[in-house]
């Protein structure tokens, strides 16, 4: 048995499990749709974003990296894709703020035809900082929620320069990197952490969105007895017809073991309801940045904070509860100490999405104003049956009769 883990490709374990990346890189190879184009990339650079890279690197382009954040760089893979031909890095493991800014602004004055984005980073730094840049770049494509909120508020203020395409509102993205890699990767990570289990355990979901019905299903799955939290009546329904308690935050504090937030908003739990948790109840947020648990009021409510294992703050409160917040109140799937992110075969097809972001923007004549965008379905279509090649799976087409039957209101059949 081998008693080392291979480090000399640090690229070699995920894209044993990024089927649709590779096979995009076996047919780009050879038809390198992307070449004469130079593309910026903002994300958090490891493995899975590195196989992303490399990937449009095969298509032709050259790619210009850097980190979405300071970070989460793993300096191994920013080193490896260096030294690949058409990849240049502007991101080092464990860099300053102001160095990872820095290195931002030198990114974009390379004056890239087309930036793929992660929180809509470089795109805004690009309208904000370099304006006579963004007015020479031909479109772009953004991953994330938060990034598409960004760019909504640009497009309504009239000062998006360029197309984006909503790679977020794919199907080929959401249902999956939403639903099933932050489901997994949270109740991973938030379990690794604290050593703990969910089997009987209350946990109460916050959101009944794409992530918080993954979540709230998995938890289920493990055993847990779930309650959902919700302010949209319908996705209160559609939990409740899944078989999840509804209730409000208020009914559910007292009962919850764990409570896991994914709203999108912030003091989702706050003062009142710190003030009636149980004795050890478990907090972690799997939604945005750091403001849907109200840490500024932890703070206030405890006597003295302490760090009983690593990525647990636990929160002494006067009457001798304790509540141990996981994470700092970050994205528990990706800051946590075990965290590796979402699962490499979700994030081939968020990545793989991307990738169709530039080549359909840059290769078919769409010529579009400025604005944001959804990717053609037809593309989204593409992406998922060759994501069901890669799993040996098959489907059945619609027959003549069927086709025939669909586009005829009239037919005979359509009547009782
Ligand atoms: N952890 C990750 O890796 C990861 C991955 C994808 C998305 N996200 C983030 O997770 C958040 C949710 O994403 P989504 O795709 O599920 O969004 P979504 O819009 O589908 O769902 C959010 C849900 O939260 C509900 N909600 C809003 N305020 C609430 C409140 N105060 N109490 C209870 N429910 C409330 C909304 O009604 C909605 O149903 C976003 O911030 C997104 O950026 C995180």
């Amino acid at each position: 048995m081998a008693d080392e883990t291979d480090v000399s490709d640090p690229l070699g374990w995920t894209r044993d499990h990024t089927p649709l990346l590779r096979s995009y890189q076996r047919e780009y190879g050879e038809t390198t749709p992307l070449e004469g184009y130079s593309i910026g990339v903002a994300t958090h650079m490891e493995a899975k974003s590195g196989v992303f890279v490399e990937t449009l690197a095969e298509a032709g382009a050259e790619v210009l990296f850097t980190g979405s954040e300071p970070h989460s760089t793993k300096g191994e893979v920013v080193e490896y894709l260096d030294e690949q031909d058409g990849i240049e890095s502007y991101v080092e493991a464990g860099m300053s703020e102001e160095a990872w800014v820095d290195a931002q602004h030198a990114l974009l004055e390379e004056e890239p035809d087309f930036i793929l984005d992660d929180g809509a980073e470089l795109i805004a730094r690009v309208h904000a900082d370099h304006p006579e840049i963004a007015q020479t770049i031909v479109g772009g494509g953004e991953q994330t929620t938060a990034g598409i909120t960004r760019l909504e508020a640009m497009e309504d203020q009239d000062v998006l320069e360029f197309p984006v395409y909503s790679v977020n509102d794919t199907p080929m993205k959401h249902f999956f990197d939403n639903v099933h890699g932050t489901a997994e990767s949270s109740l991973t990570n938030a379990l690794m952490t604290t050593n703990t289990m969910l089997s009987g355990k209350t946990v109460v979901v916050a959101g009944y969105g794409y992530c918080g019905r993954g979540i709230a299903r998995k938890a289920r799955g493990m055993g847990a007895k779930t309650v959902v939290t919700e302010v949209d009546p319908r996705k209160a329904l559609e939990a409740h017809m899944d078989g999840h308690r509804i209730a409000s935050m208020d009914e559910a504090t007292p009962e919850g073991d764990y409570f896991i937030t994914s709203t999108g908003n912030r003091e989702v739990l706050r003062r009142e309801h710190f003030e009636q948790m149980q004795d050890g109840a478990i907090l972690a947020n799997a939604g945005h940045f750091d403001v849907e648990i109200a840490i500024p009021h932890l703070e206030d409510l405890a006597e003295n904070e302490s760090t009983p294992t690593e990525g647990v703050t636990r929160y002494h409160l006067p009457d001798g509860r304790q509540l141990d917040l996981l994470a700092d109140g970050r994205l528990v799937n990706l800051t946590g100490p075990y965290s590796k992110g979402h699962p490499a075969e979700v994030m081939d097809m968020t990545f793989a999405m991307m990738v169709m972001a530039a080549d359909d923007m840059l290769t078919e004549d769409r010529d579009l104003a400025p604005g944001v965008y959804a990717i053609p379905d037809r593309v989204d279509r593409t992406v998922a049956d060759r994501k069901l090649e890669t799993l040996d799976c098959s489907i059945d087409d619609l027959t003549e009769n069927q086709e025939e039957y669909y586009d005829d209101w009239e037919h005979p059949d359509s009547h009782f």
